[in-house]
């Protein structure tokens, strides 16, 4: 049967990455990206505003929501302290087992583990079964109409701090108006918007990031 394109990205990344360096394994991925196949990791340009991000909040407990071939995981997880983890949630079963390959070439497996199935029933088992206690920072990149039910459920979970930082991919394209609606008008939130473009492409495109006030 014809490979799928996510198959194509790990045979290129696993033919032409540097084994344990996961700046080897982006580039190769970026660089296939532009170049071959379209695909909707965060790509270099917004990549490079997570990184930011990432560095400014030096988390110890990250959740990525939307997985993907694991682009983000390794983006966010090369940046992570030694002790810190990442738990990324993907529903499709082939991306889930695609992006733990990658991760694995990138040689940030430990500090990243893959959550399988929907958001909606995982985001509730992280502090019992997941031993999370609260979430240092979020990465919103999967069903767009999911980030605002999802940041909701969050909250209610207990699962954000006084300053937990939301950073949510794509809020212009394909764009996540409930989300941009919800977060912004919300008191608990401090919100900011960084400007950038879709992935490879010179389509415009934004970040939202939410910093969590706390429930008062
Ligand atoms: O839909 C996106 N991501 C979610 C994928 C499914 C997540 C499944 N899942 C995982 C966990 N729970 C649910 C997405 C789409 C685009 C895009 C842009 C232009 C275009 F013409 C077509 C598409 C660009 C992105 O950057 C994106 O992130
Ligand atoms: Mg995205």
């Amino acid at each position: 049967m014809d490979q799928s394109k996510e198959q194509r990205i790990l045979n290129t990344v696993s033919y032409n990455a540097i084994k344990g360096n996961p700046e080897s394994v982006l580039d190769c991925i970026d660089k296939y990206c532009s170049k071959s196949e379209w695909a909707m990791n965060v790509g270099d340009e917004k990549g490079l505003i997570l990184d930011k991000i990432v560095e400014e909040t030096n988390p110890s407990v990250v959740l990525e929501l939307g997985t993907y071939c694991g682009y983000s995981a390794i983006r966010i997880a090369r940046l992570l302290k030694p002790k810190a983890r990442l738990l990324t949630i993907e529903f499709n079963p082939e991306f889930a087992s695609i992006a733990k390959e990658i991760i694995e070439i990138a040689g940030v497996n430990d500090k990243v583990t893959i959550l399988e199935g929907h958001s909606e029933d995982i985001i509730p088992q992280l502090k019992k079964k997941y031993e999370v206690e609260k979430l240092d920072f979020v990465f919103l990149d999967h069903w767009k109409e999911r980030y605002a039910p999802d940041t909701i459920l969050l909250e209610e979970c207990g699962l954000l701090r006084k300053g937990s930082v939301l950073l949510a991919d794509n809020i212009i394209y394909p764009g996540a108006p409930e989300f941009i609606k919800y977060i912004r008008n919300n008191k608990h939130f401090e919100c900011t918007t960084f400007l950038s473009h879709l992935e490879y492409m010179k389509v415009e495109d934004a970040m939202e990031k939410a910093v969590y006030l706390g429930p008062e």
